[in-house]
């Protein structure tokens, strides 16, 4: 984990955030807070995405810092879910809290030390659990039976959602033991049930759900509906019980009582929970429902009780959040795909936005009906969610923010590559003409002179190939003779053979031009010279994970995620070229140039950039942009000097800008930087070169 190894500023740090300057827009701030807090939990439509929540959250506390003299009672900085849990008429056992956040490893560390400090003694032990993203509920089972459930309303008070929640996977209606007792834990939605639901949704003519958490809130507390979505529980404390008990022997108990529970790690040291939040992360996408972050909690009942909670969380126990998997950016417009074997998609290209810890340029819509549905449209501003390795997906769109001249987004009427007929017969259209419509396009890439080089292959010969059904795929050409193509083309023995030893002598390309001629998304020349140099062989490169792929330089999750899915699409035709003799080795020595690899922000010595980022960088949050300075090999910096190699400068750029033009210090204007981690990160160089030079 990126945070772990290497520390940077916080993600949300109230004692760096700017305060608000005055007082109406510290209250206008509190209410939009407010609203988004309301609409969170009850699970309607999201107002704005975690970041920009938790970004507005660190303003409101760092201006109550400096005037506290402003801050209004009953801010949301106290209340647990800022005041916007509904509340209902069920009163908790014991109330229901909040928990404080810290982002990155130097956070982890304070909070630990702090914990001692008011311990006065060493922590007896963390427990580390996943920190589920739904939202909490209160179970009480009486004598073993399920019979009252609530949500967490404003920490004091909840509704009563027992009928929908009973529906929970996890939540048993009976305990394995007559006891009463109350379980609590957290309802979400896995990501298969959030697909299943959005189809039942929207096929009931309403509007998609934004995110997963959205969809476990609204249908918890959904009257009944028409359909009944899938829900699930999983429970992480218990309580009502005599003798408090360990955390970690509490969740054994709640497994042997037979309900769902959080995994989690019993840990001895600090260290020991960075390990447990680094497996946390590293199986998060893998888990096949969202984790926005771990849970450190003291284990001992001693030390819970010695430590105690403030109105609003606990001291002894703390939220490690991750970068969001949901944000909103702006929907630039959406294209029309026409893959390999024809099948026909839309794609959303968007305003590069960080999500997950990625940038992300574009997203799936899915299919033609599902984005009628959704109501996407350019110009939206919409949701774009990243579960782990799969490919981003655009959930919904913002529709209080969509600009009156919008349109509605057209279907194609035929094929926008070959014009023929689509088949709408099913979900994913395709185009009638299926591997052919495509043919004539990767045969010509295919033989090109920055690919396999085959002389004398020409548009008019390829089209007289395919016209005559002799050619359907570039592994066809190899079992073209002489007598056929001086049959076809009346080219005369001599310049046949001479093709025909053309294409032939075309099988001994090193692999990185095999990869090339492939054509695979996201993979231009010099990537696939990368990739070539660094597995030596297609069977190792087919071989490699997603996270294998990413050691090469210049890869990213996103562009991972897409040669992989794009290998395995073209499995078929490169078995059928290795079965025609075609060369799938990379000889040694032909590794990339030196500046291949080094890094943008990179000194001529190979030492980091000293770089500050002034005013909004487009897409991204103030330290998603001293993130991204780090991932292009710079080290951010707060404060300009003579030192500084660089000033990035956007919007609401204030002293720093003037006092680098005064020191004559390098500036870089903020959507240029933004193009630079693009270029950077879909491995061009050529471009990376012209923004810096
Ligand atoms: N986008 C928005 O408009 C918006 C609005 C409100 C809140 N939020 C998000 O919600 C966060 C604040 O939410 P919060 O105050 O509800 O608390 P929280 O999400 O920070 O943490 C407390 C909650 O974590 C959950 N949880 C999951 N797994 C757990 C585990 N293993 N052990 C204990 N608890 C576990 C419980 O529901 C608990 O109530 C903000 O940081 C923000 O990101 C977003
Ligand atoms: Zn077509």
């Amino acid at each position: 984990m990126r945070d772990l190894v290497d520390p940077v500023d916080p993600v949300v740090d109230a004692a760096e955030a700017a305060p608000f300057e005055d007082a109406g827009e510290y209250r206008a701030a509190v209410e939009r807070i407010r609203g988004a807090a309301e609409a969170y939990y009850s699970g309607s439509d999201l107002a704005m995405d975690d970041a920009t929540y938790d970004g507005l959250m660190a303003r409101v506390l760092a201006t109550e810092a400096t005037r506290p003299e402003w801050k209004e009672a009953g801010s949301p900085t106290e209340a647990v879910g800022a005041g916007g849990g509904v509340v209902g008429d069920i009163v908790h056992s014991e109330p229901m809290l909040s928990l404080d956040n810290v982002f990155g490893e130097d956070e982890l560390r304070k909070w630990a030390e702090r914990l001692e400090k008011i311990l006065g003694r060493p922590v007896s032990g963390y427990t580390v659990e996943p920190k589920i993203d739904g939202l909490a509920i209160a179970a009480r089972y009486t004598d073993g039976v399920l019979t009252l459930v609530a949500t967490r309303g404003d920490g004091f008070a909840g509704e009563d959602v027992t009928a929908q929640a009973r529906r929970a996977a996890g939540l048993p209606a009976r305990l394995r033991q007559p006891v009463t007792v109350e379980v609590r834990g957290e309802v979400f939605m896995t990501d298969d049930d959030f697909v299943a639901a959005q189809a039942m949704r929207t096929g009931n003519g309403e509007p998609p759900f934004a995110h997963p958490r959205s969809a476990a809130a609204g249908t918890l507390r959904a009257p009944k509906r028409p359909y009944d979505a899938p829900l699930s529980f999983l429970a992480y404390s218990v309580h009502g019980i005599p003798e408090p008990m360990a955390q970690s022997a509490a969740m054994a108990w709640l497994a042997e009582l037979g309900t769902a529970t959080t995994a989690y790690s019993l840990c001895a040291t600090v260290e020991e929970v960075k390990a447990a939040v680094e497996a946390i992360t590293a199986a998060r996408g893998t888990l096949g429902y969202g984790v926005d972050g771990a849970v450190v909690k003291a284990d001992q009942p001693a030390d819970r009780a010695g430590a105690g909670s403030s109105s609003r969380a606990p001291r002894w126990g703390v939220a490690y959040k991750f970068p969001a998997d949901t944000r909103t950016t702006k929907l630039l417009r959406i294209e029309v795909q026409v893959g390999r074997t024809g099948v026909i998609t839309p794609v959303a290209v968007l305003e590069p936005v960080q999500v997950g810890g990625v940038i992300v340029t574009s997203a799936t819509l899915h299919n033609f009906e599902d984005l009628v549905r959704r109501n996407v449209r350019a110009g939206d501003t919409v949701f774009v969610r990243r579960a782990g390795d799969v490919i981003p997906e655009v959930t919904g769109a913002q529709l209080d923010l969509r600009p009156e001249d919008s349109e509605p987004f057209e279907p194609p009427a035929a094929c926008p590559r070959c014009g023929g007929e689509i088949d709408r017969s099913q979900k994913r259209w395709r185009c009638t003409q299926g591997r052919a419509c495509g043919a004539n396009i990767s045969l010509e890439y295919y033989v090109a002179r920055t690919s396999m080089d085959i002389e004398g292959l020409g548009d008019r010969i390829l089209q007289a190939v395919v016209t005559a059904g002799l050619v359907t795929d570039p592994a066809d050409l190899y079992d073209l003779d002489v007598p056929t193509l001086a049959a076809l083309e009346r080219l005369g023995d001599v310049s046949a053979t001479k093709l025909v030893n053309n294409i032939q002598g075309s099988k001994s390309r090193p692999l990185s031009r095999v990869l090339t001629a492939l054509g695979v998304r996201m993979m231009g020349r010099s990537m696939s010279r990368r990739l070539a140099a660094h597995f030596g062989t297609m069977d190792a490169l087919l071989a490699a994970s997603v996270d294998e792929l990413q050691r090469v330089d210049g890869v990213g999750p996103e562009r991972a995620v897409t040669i992989a899915a794009e290998l395995v699409e073209l499995t078929p035709l490169i078995t059928k070229l290795a079965a025609r003799g075609v060369n799938m080795t990379e000889p040694r020595g032909a590794a990339p140039a030196a500046s291949a690899s080094a890094l943008p922000l990179q000194r001529a010595d190979g030492s980091p950039m000293t770089v500050v980022v002034t005013g909004a960088v487009p897409g991204l949050t103030r330290d998603e942009g001293n993130e991204a300075v780090e991932r292009l090999g710079g080290k951010p910096s707060g404060s300009v000097s003579k030192k500084t190699d660089l000033v990035v400068v956007g919007d609401g750029a204030g002293s720093k800008a003037t006092k680098a033009e005064q020191l004559g210090i390098r500036i870089l204007p903020a959507d240029r930087f933004a193009t630079l981690l693009q270029a950077h990160d879909a491995g061009d160089q050529d471009a990376v070169a012209d923004i810096l030079a």
